[in-house]
């Protein structure tokens, strides 16, 4: 049992799935694991693990954005060994190229700053997948015909963006798409030697205003947990 994790030694599978919000690791948990268990549910923030054909996984909540997203992965790490962390979230495109619903396969992360950062001083560490993971995931997503693309996305500290030239910045520079915790999984799973990859879905896009509705986004959603199980579990 950790601060902010209310879980036993063993409770936790070396393969953790980490959606922002705590309810889609509640849906998933129950959608795509068997033989399911509750491990965590302090402050709100849901944790499960079950098996996926046969394998044990965790789905537990990270919360929005990199402080929180750090909280919950250097516990998962060192308090309970995760091994293999993947990312199951939400993003907005950036690129016309990248529709509504797509999935993307973070190959890197861009940030401006993350918990991280201050131990780096003066260097822009690239923060990036682990390519095992990548790879899997793009066989898994080609395999199943989920639209999907490869490519660097922007982890950002903010939602309510006030600064409109960093987006166009991204936007010229090819990054796909916005969220706010890859980064910061990429550096922690690089300083502890273990497996990380973000997998999203875009929900929304910056370029043309286009969102989808809460309740239309489970079939998306869906073919995002699959990808991911199927990355961590290849064969
Ligand atoms: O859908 P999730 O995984 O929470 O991810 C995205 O959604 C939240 C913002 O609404 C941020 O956490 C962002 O990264
Ligand atoms: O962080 C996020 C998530 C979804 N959509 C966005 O625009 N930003």
């Amino acid at each position: 049992m950790t601060i902010h994790i209310g879980a036993e030694p063993g409770d936790i599978a070396e393969t953790v799935l980490l959606p922002g919000d705590p309810y889609r690791a509640k849906w998933a948990a129950e959608h795509f694991l068997s033989d399911v268990r509750q491990i965590n549910a302090v402050r709100g923030m849901l944790g499960f693990t079950g098996l996926w054909r046969g394998h044990c996984v965790t789905i537990h909540g990270s919360g929005m954005g990199m402080p929180s997203l750090s909280i919950y992965v250097n516990e998962l790490i060192r308090d309970f060994g995760a091994q293999t962390l993947i990312r199951i979230g939400s993003c907005g495109a950036m690129q016309p190229q990248v529709g509504l619903r797509d999935v993307i396969l973070a190959m890197t992360a861009t940030t401006l700053g993350s918990p991280s950062s201050a131990i780096f001083r003066e260097v822009n560490f690239a923060p990036c997948a682990d390519w095992s993971l990548l790879r899997a995931a793009a066989d898994a997503a080609a395999a199943k015909g989920v639209p999907t693309h490869v490519g660097g996305i922007y982890s950002s500290d903010t939602f309510y963006d006030e600064r409109p030239d960093l987006n166009e910045q991204m936007v010229r520079h090819g990054i796909l798409g916005v969220e706010m915790e890859a980064a910061e999984l990429y550096t922690l799973a690089a300083r502890y030697g273990r497996r990380a990859l973000a997998v999203l879905t875009v929900s929304d896009h910056l370029g043309t205003g286009e969102a989808l509705h809460a309740q239309h986004r489970e079939r998306s959603f869906s073919d995002m947990v699959d990808i991911a199980l199927h990355a961590a579990f290849p064969g």
